[in-house]
Order: C-alpha cells, then structure tokens, then sequence
C-alpha cells in the first residue's frame, strides 16, 4: 500500500481534532477537515452531519485513508448515540467502500471495554482481546464500530485501525488517568503508525502513552511500529496528593472506564 498522504479528519473542530490538526501535518498529511461546526481558522473544512449520506460521500472522494473521530464523545439518550455514531460510522464506512477508500484510523475507546475490573498489584495487563464489556450507550457504539470494521475488512477488504484510546488530553486530570492518558504527540504518532503499517486488516489497539501506572496491553500498537515515549508519572504525586489513592472499593476505581460505569456516569471522572 503506497503511505496515505490525504487524510480526511473527521470531528476535526472537537479536542483532539484540534490537537491532530496541530501535530499531524508534520509527518507529512495533507489533512481535508469535516465537522458539524466551523473548524476554527480552517475556512476550507467541510461542514457536514455524518447523517447526511450525500456530503460524507463527497467528503471521502479522493482521499488515501480516514481518521474518524466525529460523534459524541460522552454518554448520551441512546436516541442521539444511534444517529451520531451508529449510523453516523456506519454512512461513513459505506462511503469509503463506495469510493475505494483503503484505511479507516477508528478512535474507539476504553469505554468499549469499560467494565473490566482494572488490573490491581500483580494482575496481567488487560489483553487487547478481553470481551467487549461497555459502561455506557456510548461504549456500547464504539463496541459497534469495532465490529463494522472487521465486517469492511472481512466482506469488502477495507482496512482498520481501531483505536482503543484512554484519554488523550494535554495532561492527565485525574488519578485514574495516570493509568489511560496518551500525549497529544503519542496521540500522533500512533495515528501515524496506524496509517502507515502494511497489511493491518482489522487491528484493534490500545491508546497510551509509556505509563508507568499502565493498566493495558500495548502489544498490538507497537506492532503497527508505535513507539510511545511519553509517562504520566510527572503529574502522579501532584494529582494523588489532590485526590487521593485509587479506592478499589469504589466501583468507579475498580474498573477501566471510571465514572462511567456509574449510573449515572459521574463527571468528571
Ligand atoms: N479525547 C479522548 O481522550 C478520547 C478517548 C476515547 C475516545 N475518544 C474518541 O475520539 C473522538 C474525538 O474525541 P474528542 O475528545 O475530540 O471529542 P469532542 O466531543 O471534542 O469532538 C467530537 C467532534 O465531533 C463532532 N461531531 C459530533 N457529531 C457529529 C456528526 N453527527 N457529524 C459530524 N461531526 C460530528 C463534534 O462537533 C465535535 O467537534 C470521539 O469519537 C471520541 O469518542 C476520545
Ligand atoms: O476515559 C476517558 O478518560 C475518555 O474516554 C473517551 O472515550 C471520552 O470521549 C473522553 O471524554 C474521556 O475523557
């Protein structure tokens, strides 16, 4: 496969859009930007709704791969969910087969495989095939875009990434996130790993940095050639000292996905 070099971004004006806005261009992607809103100083970016099967069409025309970060990002009334990011990836895939489009970078999430206990003293790393245990409607839609990935691969050979992420955020804010972050430049360099690798098939990865707390199995990331280099250990003593120890009788400490698995999700988590 020739390296992608236009990449569609989709949720491109959202947190780490903006982010990937920033640090993806240096490795040489020629980015073409969509979101509902206005991508601030990006004049040219596509407004669009991933509900509109027409414009996502004419977004995807052309380009070498997708990084599809577009959609709710938090727990939402299931109704939303499903326009949003059911149906919403699912017009999105669709157009990319129509169109012969080869990758689809998907930002999955921790939240897919929320429900499992976190690893305590010398637990194993959670392995990149635990079963899919969502903490919310939302996991639950990213559990579906796993799984439309491996049917494109499977019936029509389109790749996937699907990227597992824990919280890609400037900084961890809060305990349990010494455990889950990725640095924005991680974010990066995994997204380029991702794009890059020969012969992914459907690969579902987790997304963290080098943590020294880690909870999760970076195996399959760095076989794609990811290569973190960052740890959220700095931040742990300031953040420990705020907010204290992790409590393993709080459900919400028990498990990977926090606050969510709460009922309702508490925030912030
Ligand atoms: N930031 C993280 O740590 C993290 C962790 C795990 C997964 N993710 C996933 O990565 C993606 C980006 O996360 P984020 O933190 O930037 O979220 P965000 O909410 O800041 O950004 C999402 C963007 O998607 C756009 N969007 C929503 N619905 C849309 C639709 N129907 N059509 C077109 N655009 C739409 C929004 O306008 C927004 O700009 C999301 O899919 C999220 O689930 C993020
Ligand atoms: O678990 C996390 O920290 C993150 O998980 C992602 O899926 C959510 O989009 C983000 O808002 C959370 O901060």
């Amino acid at each position: 496969m020739p390296a992608p070099r236009t990449v569609l971004l989709t949720g491109a004006a959202g947190g780490l859009g903006t982010l990937m806005r920033d640090l993806l261009p240096a490795y040489g992607y020629r980015l073409r930007l969509l979101d509902l809103r206005p991508v601030d100083g990006e004049p040219d970016s596509i407004i669009a709704d991933l509900a509109d099967r027409d414009a996502v069409r004419e977004a995807v025309r052309g380009v070498d791969a997708i990084i599809h970060l577009a959609g709710i990002s938090l727990e939402a009334p299931f109704e939303k969910i499903l326009k949003a990011n059911i149906e919403g990836t699912y017009h999105l895939y669709e157009a990319a087969r129509e169109e012969g489009v080869q990758r689809i970078v998907f930002a999955s999430s921790n939240h897919a495989v929320g429900f499992t206990p976190r690893p305590q003293g010398d637990d194993p790393l959670i392995p990149v095939d635990t079963p899919h245990r969502p903490d919310t409607f939302y996991g639950l839609s990213k559990c579906f875009g796993e799984d439309l990935a491996q049917l494109y691969w499977d019936k029509h050979g389109l790749e996937s990434v699907s990227v597992r992420i824990g919280s890609c955020f400037a900084e961890p804010t809060s305990v349990r996130m010494l455990s889950v972050w990725m640095s924005p430049a991680d974010g990066a360099r995994l997204f380029h790993a991702a794009l890059t690798a020969e012969n992914v098939g459907h690969t579902v990865v987790h997304g963290s940095s080098a943590n020294t707390r880690l909870w999760w199995d970076l195996s399959t990331a760095r076989a794609l050639g990811y290569a973190p280099q960052d740890d959220s250990e700095p931040y742990a003593e300031k953040l420990i000292a705020e907010q204290g120890e992790l409590d393993p009788e709080n459900i919400a400490h028990a498990h990977l996905g926090g606050h969510f698995v709460s009922d309702p999700p508490i925030w912030p988590y």
